[in-house]
């Protein structure tokens, strides 16, 4: 840590964000004694409380820790509004997050590679994800009772981030992924082998010697703070990236809530890790971006790229419920016994067992279409017949269509055969689950409308703008009722509840799917895609800003299309690569 009068002038490396990726960057750049980083970062540095570590207390931080965010109306859900889950904290969205520890299919990665991205598939990124992690086996018992089934060769073994189970699994996960199998999809071995079909096990993001969240604040800086070459600056927020003609050479940040600016000088390079939600906000207050929108705020452009904000996606998610007449013990039910919950944090602080080292889940089934429903036919054919240019408002950059249409044709490649999944069942230890769309075609954005660095962009999620999102979620919930009433649910006596049992016809359930769904799982993405500037891209698979030098983006916006997983240890694993090649063209 470091204040802000004993900053040095210059750095070898600016990263803007300390957050997930911009801390693995910065902890694999200081590997080398000669090179020197500052991070900064908008955020504190978390007490070490509860709601960060114990997994039982996710989504109990202060709101000391988030931004506060919110969308504009979303006309594909009657207009309501919807909050933009962001940590602003030192560690950002990996100090906040579920814990859920999974990765997307082979077709996910493929994807991005086939969009123009070559190095960015999943025999690529595959040693990424296995340096970013130490994956900790559950113990024999564990792996038989519950079927836990893991391929260590696909795995981490002395990565920072611990990847474990808790020692407290929900027994009625074991009828969930049989009804899966029941329905006809597959349980495969191991969900981070690159085949993320079915229903699987997932680990979390959790230490289990400790049997606390493994974040990148502990495992990426405190592990590394004493670096004399590593200074974090906290409280501060980049308003903007300074350039010498087109080439990057330092930054300009603000106290956080102040508004005295200071410079710092970059020497090789600046590397922006603000998060889905913020690098476009940097890059456009930058004078990089949509050179309509900088004009009309008066900002200099640098560089026009339509595409900055522009790709806006996350995971639209609706909550379904249901009922199970012989629930097994334990269940997440018992959580809302008060007297239990409090008894159970006697194993926790004594053996580091029990309900309190529960953090989201432990699985989810991730479905492709021909698995969902027997619409698949026509919802492909609907997808492919759109015209490009009509998912977007008149004016629009012919880039930004024409990466919607190549977005779109490669997605459709690989819907047909079959390698991505669409739906996502989260949880399992109940009868009612969250329905989670994976690959929305409809799109939002990110765009500032102040030149205040502290100011909020306007987030539009654009949910549901494409029919074919809506189409897709009815068949998700048609499906999830299916699954219900497969033998394995039905030996728990599974009978759904919401959507009511009188919601039956496509134009009701329709009804209920708009009213209902929220557009994020928090997983936002996208906003400075990783595609060919032709398509509207915004960094090359170099991660380098176009049409600037010494300028590049490593987090949750570089992804060109969200992957069907959730993201962290996806950004992880960007981070890892990114650090890699940062420090190639720097040596
Ligand atoms: C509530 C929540 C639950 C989630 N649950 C899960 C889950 O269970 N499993 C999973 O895999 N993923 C989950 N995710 C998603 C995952 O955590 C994120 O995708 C990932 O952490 C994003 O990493 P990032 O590096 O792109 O951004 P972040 O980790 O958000 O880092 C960005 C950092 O930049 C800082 N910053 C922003 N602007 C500036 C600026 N101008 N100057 C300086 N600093 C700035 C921010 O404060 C932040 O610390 C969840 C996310 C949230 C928010």
């Amino acid at each position: 840590m470091i204040s802000e009068q004993d900053i040095d002038s210059s750095y070898d490396y600016i990263v803007v964000g300390g957050g997930t990726a911009g801390l693995t960057v910065a902890d694999r750049l200081t590997e080398n004694p000669r090179k020197s980083v500052l991070v900064i970062e908008t955020g504190q540095l978390d007490e070490r409380e509860v709601a960060f570590l114990v997994p039982h207390f996710i989504g109990t931080a202060p709101p000391k820790y988030f931004y506060n965010l919110t969308s504009i109306p979303q006309p594909g859900s009657q207009n309501r509004t919807f909050p933009v889950l962001a940590g602003c904290v030192v560690g950002g969205g990996s100090a906040v997050n579920g814990m859920f520890f999974d990765r997307g299919s082979a077709g996910d990665y493929n994807l991005w590679r086939d969009l123009g991205n070559p190095g960015w598939g999943w025999e690529d990124l595959l040693p990424y994800f296995k340096k970013s992690e130490t994956f900790h086996p559950p113990d024999s018992t564990t792996a038989r009772d519950f079927g836990v089934t893991y391929d260590m060769s696909i795995r981490g073994t002395s990565g920072p981030i611990h990847a474990s189970y808790p020692p407290f699994l929900y027994p009625a996960i074991k009828n969930f992924q049989a009804a899966f199998k029941e329905f006809g999809s597959q349980v495969p071995y191991d969900g981070a082998s690159g085949n993320a079909l079915g229903a699987f096990w997932t680990p979390n993001s959790l230490n289990p010697a400790e049997m606390i969240r493994s974040y990148s604040r502990i495992a990426h800086y405190d592990r590394v703070a004493s670096r004399p070459n590593l200074h974090l600056l906290t409280g501060h927020k980049v308003a903007k990236v300074l350039f010498r003609g087109n080439t990057a050479t330092g930054v300009e940040f603000v106290p956080f809530g102040g508004s005295r600016r200071t410079k710092v000088d970059a020497k090789r390079e600046v590397i922006i890790a603000a998060g889905a939600p913020h690098t476009p906000q940097v890059l456009q207050l930058s004078g990089i971006g949509p050179a309509s929108l900088l004009k009309k705020l008066h900002i200099p452009v640098v560089v026009n790229l339509p595409g900055v904000g522009q790709n806006f996606q996350d995971h639209p998610s609706m909550f379904t419920d249901g009922i199970l007449a012989n629930d097994l013990n334990p269940s997440p039910s018992n959580g809302t016994n008060a007297t239990w919950v409090e008894e159970q944090r006697i194993p926790y602080e004594t053996e580091k067992k029990g309900f309190f080292t529960v953090s989201s889940s432990n699985s989810a089934a991730f479905i492709p279409l021909h698995e969902l429903t027997n619409r698949t036919n026509e919802l492909i054919a609907s997808y492919a017949s759109q015209d490009p240019a009509l998912q977007f408002p008149a004016g629009t950059d012919a880039t930004i269509i024409a990466g919607w249409r190549a977005q779109r044709d490669a997605l459709l490649t690989s819907v047909r055969s079959g390698v991505v999944a669409l739906t996502e069942y989260a949880g399992g230890a109940a009868a009612g689950f969250s329905i989670i769309l994976e690959k929305p075609p409809s799109r939002g954005s990110i765009n500032i409308n102040s030149t205040d660095p502290l100011a909020n962009p306007v987030f539009d999620y654009g949910l549901y703008k494409n029919p074919v999102d809506v189409e897709t979620q009815v068949e998700g919930v048609k499906a999830w009722r299916r699954l219900l009433s497969m033998p394995s649910f039905q030996a728990l006596g599974a009978q759904p509840t919401t959507p009511a049992n009188n919601i039956t016809t496509d134009e009701q359930l329709r009804e209920w799917v708009i009213q209902t769904s929220f557009p994020t799982t928090a997983h936002p993405s996208g906003t400075a895609s990783m595609l060919p500037r032709r398509l509207g891209g915004v960094v090359g698979p170099d991660l380098l800003v176009y049409g600037v030098s010494r300028l590049s983006a490593v987090d949750a916006s570089i992804m060109p299309m969200i992957p069907a997983t959730h993201l962290s240890s996806t950004v992880y694993a960007i981070a890892e690569k990114a650090a890699d090649m940062i420090k190639a063209r720097n040596a």
